[in-house]
């Protein structure tokens, strides 16, 4: 692997969302991976619609919480996906208004990825931005920079939260405090684009933090 790797720079990512007030974090991540997966399989980048998980995904919980693996294989089931055009986000549950002659997206699959850090890191270039679970712990407070929280602070087996790894890097300091480099995940979180980095969110790579290593999956466009 590179030092440095961006699926934001090479487009494969669409704007910065905001989940609002509704627990869609899972639906967010979800779309993230399936718009990262159809730009590799097609060269378009499409905005996706989360808005149609939250009402016609049957095994999740809408506003309430869902794991994206189920949220895969709804969208396996319902047909595809509406853009974000066609199916709005509303932040509220409603009833399913999914039209399949619109739908424009489609996956084949899906697969879990290991734990190892250099694994998940040549899976997501070859895969594009993959969907992860973490331990949300100081995101509330996260103003930028790498976050790197004690792993009693942000338990690997806490994961409370959806979100999207889109790249890594290196933070490399000179200063006396810092003689060593950093390295980084970069994630892109559905809270809007005032939250974090322009909405990104940096932590620690090669640790385990906050348990950023232990759901990692995604879709598959054939
Ligand atoms: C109330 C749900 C909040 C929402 C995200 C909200 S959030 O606003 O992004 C946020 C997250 C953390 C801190 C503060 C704010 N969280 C989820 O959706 C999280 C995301 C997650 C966690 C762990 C592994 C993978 C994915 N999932 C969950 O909360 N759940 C997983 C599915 C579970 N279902 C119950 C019914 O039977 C099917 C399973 C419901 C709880």
């Amino acid at each position: 692997v590179d030092e440095t790797f961006d699926w934001v720079e090479k487009g494969a990512v669409t704007e910065v969302k905001n989940q609002g007030m509704c627990g869609s974090c899972w639906a967010f991540s979800t779309t993230g991976n399936i718009e990262g997966a159809w730009f590799k399989a097609t060269g378009d980048l499409v905005s996706l619609s989360e808005q149609e998980l939250v009402d016609c995904d049957q095994k999740d919980s809408g506003c309430n919480g869902g794991l994206m693996d189920q949220a895969f294989e709804e969208v396996i089931r319902i047909g595809g996906l509406e853009t974000e055009q066609q199916y709005p986000y509303d932040g509220v549950q409603e009833t399913c208004n999914f039209e399949k002659s619109l739908s424009k997206v489609q996956i084949d699959d899906f697969m879990d990825i290991g734990e190892d850090e250099e694994e998940i890191a040549e899976a997501l270039e070859e895969h594009g931005p993959l969907s992860i679970a973490i331990n949300a712990f100081g995101m509330q407070f996260y103003r930028g920079g790498i976050s790197h929280p004690l792993s009693f602070l942000c338990s690997q087996d806490g994961l409370d939260h959806g979100v999207l790894m889109v790249g890594y890097g290196v933070e490399h300091h000179t200063t006396w405090r810092h003689r060593h480099p950093r390295p980084y995940w970069k994630i892109k979180n559905s809270w809007g684009p005032r939250w974090g980095e322009d909405g990104y969110y940096r932590v620690a790579r090669g640790k385990g933090v906050c348990g950023v290593n232990k759901m990692v999956s995604t879709s598959i466009v054939n």
